[in-house]
C-alpha cells in the first residue's frame, strides 16, 4: 500500500474513532439533560399535585367551625371557608392545567385521579353545605356523628389526591432515578402533613362540643399518631442517606422543634384530659391557633425537600451540558490537530518524497528534470533536507555524467569523421574508401550486381603547383573534388585516393553506364575553369581510368583497381584528358 493512501486510512480510522467516541460521550450527556428535564417536569407536576392535596386538607381547618358553628351561617366563618376553598380550587386548576398539557401516559393517570378527587371534593362539600345548614341541635346530637361524615369525605379526597401525586412521582423516578431519594422524602413530607392535619381535626368536635372524643376519634388518634411517627422515621432516614443539603438538614430541624417537640406533646396532652373527662382548658379555636401553625413546618420540609431535588437536577443538568461543551470543544480541537498534522506530513513529508522519487526515476529514464526539491526543502536541516540534497546531488552528478559523455561521443564522431575524411576535398580518404568499398562490393556479389570502379588524376599538375604556386594547386583539387561530387549519386562512392588522383564507386552500374559517368565528369572539369588565388581561371583537365565487372560475374576490388589504374596510366600515356577502360586494354591495338 502507498504511503499516501496508508497515512489517509489511518488518519480516516483515528478521526473515525476520535468522532465516534466523542459522539458517544456527547449523546450520553445529551440523554442525561433530557432525562433531567423531563425528570424535572414530571417531579413540577407532583409538586402541584401535592400543593392540590396541601390546599385539600388546609380546606378541612375552617370547615369544621362551620359544621359545628351553634349559629348557623355566621357570615365571618362562612367567609373564611369560601377563601379556602378557593384557594384549593385555585391548586386544582393549576395541577390539573399542568397535567392536561403534558401527553405522557403518568399524567393522564394522574389528571384522572386529580380529576376524580375533584368531583369527590365537590360531593364533600355539598355534604358539608347540607350539614352545616342544619339547626345546631341536630348536628350536635350524641351518637348522629353528622358533623363527621363531611370530614370523612374530605380525607377521602386527599387519599385520592395522593394516589395522584404518587404516579406522577413514580413517571419522574423512572426517567430520572436521581430524583428518587428527594421526591419520596417530599411525599413523606406531604403524607406526614396530612396525617398531622387529620389528627387536630379529630378534636375540632369534642373540644366544640365539650364532649370527650368519641368511639372512632379514640380508635383513629393513636393509629394517626402511630402513622405520623414512622413518617417522622423515614424522612429522618431519607436525611441520612447521602449527601444532605444544609437548607434540608434546617428544615427538619425546625419541623422537629415546632411540630414533634411542641405541636405532638400538646396534643396527646388535650387526647389524654378528653378521654379521662377531665375539662380540655380550651376552646376549638384556641386548639387551631396553637396546633395549626406548626405544621407550616412540615410543609416548608416538603417544598425543602422538592427545592433540594431540583437543585441537584438543574445543577446535573448544567455540569452535562458543560460536559457536553467541553467534549465538543475537545473534539473539535483533536479534529483541527489531526487535520493539521495530517497537512504537515503530507507537505513536510509525503510531497518532499514523492518529488524526489519522481526526480531519481527521471534521472533514470535520462530525462531533463526539474530541480528534485523546492529551495526551501534544500535549507532544511531534518532528515527530509537530507534526503532532498542527497537526491540533488545525484541529478547533478548524473547531469554531468551525461554531459561529459555526449561531449565524449561528439568528440569520437568528430574522430571518427577525421579520420575517415581527406582534410584538404572533405571527400573519403582512401582508408575509409577502403573500408566502405569492401562492403559495397560485398553487397553487390551477394546480389549479383554489376560493378564500376572508375579512377581519375589531374593531368599536369605539377606544372600547375610549380608555375601557380601549391596553394593553387589546392585549389583546383578543391574545385576538382566539388565538381566531382556533383555528378556523384546515391549509392556511389567518391573518395580521393592520394595526391591528386581520384577514384568512384559505382555498384549497380552497368558498363555503358560508368562510361557515361566517366565521360560527364571529363566534360565538367574540362567545362568548369578554377578561380586560382589571385582571381584568374585555369583551366584542368583529367585523365580517366575505367574498370567494371558485368552482373553476376566474381568482383575483387584490387583486381578492379589494377584493371582501372592500368586503364588511366593508358589514357595518360594516349594524350590525357580521356577515358580509357581496362576492356581497350584487353583487345588489340589496331596499330
Ligand atoms: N598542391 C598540391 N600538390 C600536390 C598535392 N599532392 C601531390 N601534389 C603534387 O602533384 C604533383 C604530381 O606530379 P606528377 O606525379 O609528376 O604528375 P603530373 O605533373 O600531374 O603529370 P601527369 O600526371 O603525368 O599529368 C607533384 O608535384 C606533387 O607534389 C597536394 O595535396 N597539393
Amino acid at each position: 500500500m502507498r504511503l499516501t493512501r496508508l497515512f489517509l486510512l489511518t488518519t480516516g480510522l483515528l478521526l473515525a474513532l476520535v468522532s465516534s467516541l466523542l459522539l458517544r460521550s456527547i449523546w450520553t450527556d445529551g440523554r442525561q439533560v433530557a432525562a433531567a428535564e423531563l425528570g424535572l417536569a414530571a417531579m413540577q407536576r407532583a409538586y402541584l399535585a401535592m400543593k392540590v392535596a396541601e390546599k385539600a386538607s388546609a380546606e378541612r381547618g375552617p370547615t369544621i367551625p362551620v359544621l359545628n358553628d351553634t349559629e348557623p351561617a355566621a357570615p365571618a366563618k362562612r367567609a373564611r371557608l369560601q377563601e379556602f376553598r378557593r384557594a384549593t380550587d385555585a391548586a386544582f386548576d393549576e395541577a390539573l392545567t399542568a397535567l392536561a398539557d403534558s401527553s405522557d401516559a403518568a399524567s393522564l393517570s394522574t389528571l384522572g385521579q386529580l380529576q376524580k378527587a375533584q368531583r369527590e371534593l365537590a360531593r364533600a362539600r355539598v355534604e358539608v353545605d347540607r350539614v352545616a345548614a342544619l339547626p345546631h341541635a341536630q348536628r350536635s346530637a350524641p351518637g348522629q356523628r353528622l358533623t363527621r361524615a363531611p370530614i370523612d369525605l374530605m380525607f377521602a379526597v386527599i387519599d385520592t389526591v395522593l394516589a395522584g401525586v404518587t404516579t406522577q412521582s413514580a413517571a419522574a423516578e423512572t426517567v430520572y432515578p436521581e430524583l428518587s431519594m428527594p421526591l419520596v422524602g417530599a411525599r413523606y413530607a406531604a403524607e406526614l402533613r396530612e396525617y398531622a392535619g387529620r389528627l387536630g381535626s379529630q378534636f375540632t368536635t369534642p373540644l366544640a362540643t365539650g364532649q370527650p372524643p368519641g368511639r372512632e376519634e379514640q380508635r383513629e388518634i393513636p393509629l394517626l399518631t402511630g402513622r405520623i411517627e414512622q413518617l417522622r422515621k423515614l424522612i429522618a432516614l431519607q436525611a441520612r442517606a447521602g449527601h444532605t443539603p444544609a437548607p434540608l438538614l434546617a428544615a427538619i430541624a425546625d419541623m422537629e422543634a415546632q411540630y414533634f417537640a411542641v405541636s405532638l406533646p400538646f396534643i396527646e396532652q388535650i387526647a389524654e384530659r378528653g378521654i379521662a373527662g377531665r375539662p380540655y382548658g380550651l376552646d376549638s379555636a384556641e386548639f387551631v391557633a396553637r396546633y395549626v401553625p406548626p405544621m407550616k413546618s412540615i410543609v416548608a420540609l416538603r417544598d425543602a425537600l422538592f427545592a433540594a431535588a431540583r437543585d441537584s437536577a438543574t445543577q446535573r443538568v448544567a455540569e452535562a451540558r458543560q460536559r457536553m461543551a467541553i467534549n465538543a470543544a475537545l473534539g473539535l480541537a483533536v479534529l483541527c490537530i489531526e487535520l493539521t498534522v495530517f497537512l504537515l506530513i503530507r507537505h513536510r513529508v509525503l510531497l518532499p518524497l514523492l518529488r524526489s522519487t519522481q526526480a531519481m526515476n527521471a534521472v533514470m529514464r535520462g530525462e531533463v528534470v526539474q530541480p528534485a526539491a523546492n529551495p526551501a526543502t534544500l535549507l532544511r536541516t531534518d532528515e527530509i533536507g537530507d534526503m532532498a540534497r542527497a537526491v540533488s546531488a545525484l541529478q547533478e552528478a548524473t547531469q554531468h555524467g551525461r554531459a561529459l559523455e555526449a561531449e565524449r561521443e561528439q568528440l569520437i564522431a568528430q574522430l571518427r569523421q577525421a579520420s575517415d575524411t581527406d582534410f584538404l576535398t572533405g571527400l573519403l580518404n582512401r582508408r575509409a574508401f577502403t573500408e566502405q568499398a569492401a562492403r559495397l562490393i560485398a553487397q553487390a556479389r551477394r546480389h549479383g550486381w554489376p560493378v564500376a570502379l572508375i579512377v581519375f588524376d589531374m593531368d599536369h599538375f605539377k606544372r600547375i603547383n610549380d608555375e601557380h604556386g601549391h596553394p593553387a594547386g589546392d585549389a583546383v583539387l578543391l574545385a576538382t573534388a566539388e565538381i566531382a561530387r556533383g555528378q556523384v549519386r546515391q549509392g556511389e562512392l567518391l573518395a580521393r585516393h592520394g595526391g591528386e588522383e581520384f577514384i568512384l564507386l559505382a555498384v549497380g552500374c552497368r558498363p555503358d553506364e560508368a562510361r557515361q559517368l566517366a565521360e560527364r565528369l571529363r566534360q565538367a572539369l574540362a567545362a568548369h575553369p578554377v578561380p586560382l588565388p589571385d582571381g584568374a581561371p585555369l583551366r584542368v583537365t583529367a585523365s580517366f581510368g575505367l574498370a567494371w565487372v558485368e552482373a553476376r560475374q566474381p568482383v575483387e576490388l584490387d583486381e578492379l583497381y589494377r584493371n582501372a589504374d592500368r586503364a588511366l596510366y593508358h589514357a595518360k600515356s594516349t594524350g590525357r584528358n580521356r577515358i580509357c577502360s581496362h576492356d581497350e586494354l584487353r583487345s588489340p591495338t589496331p596499330d
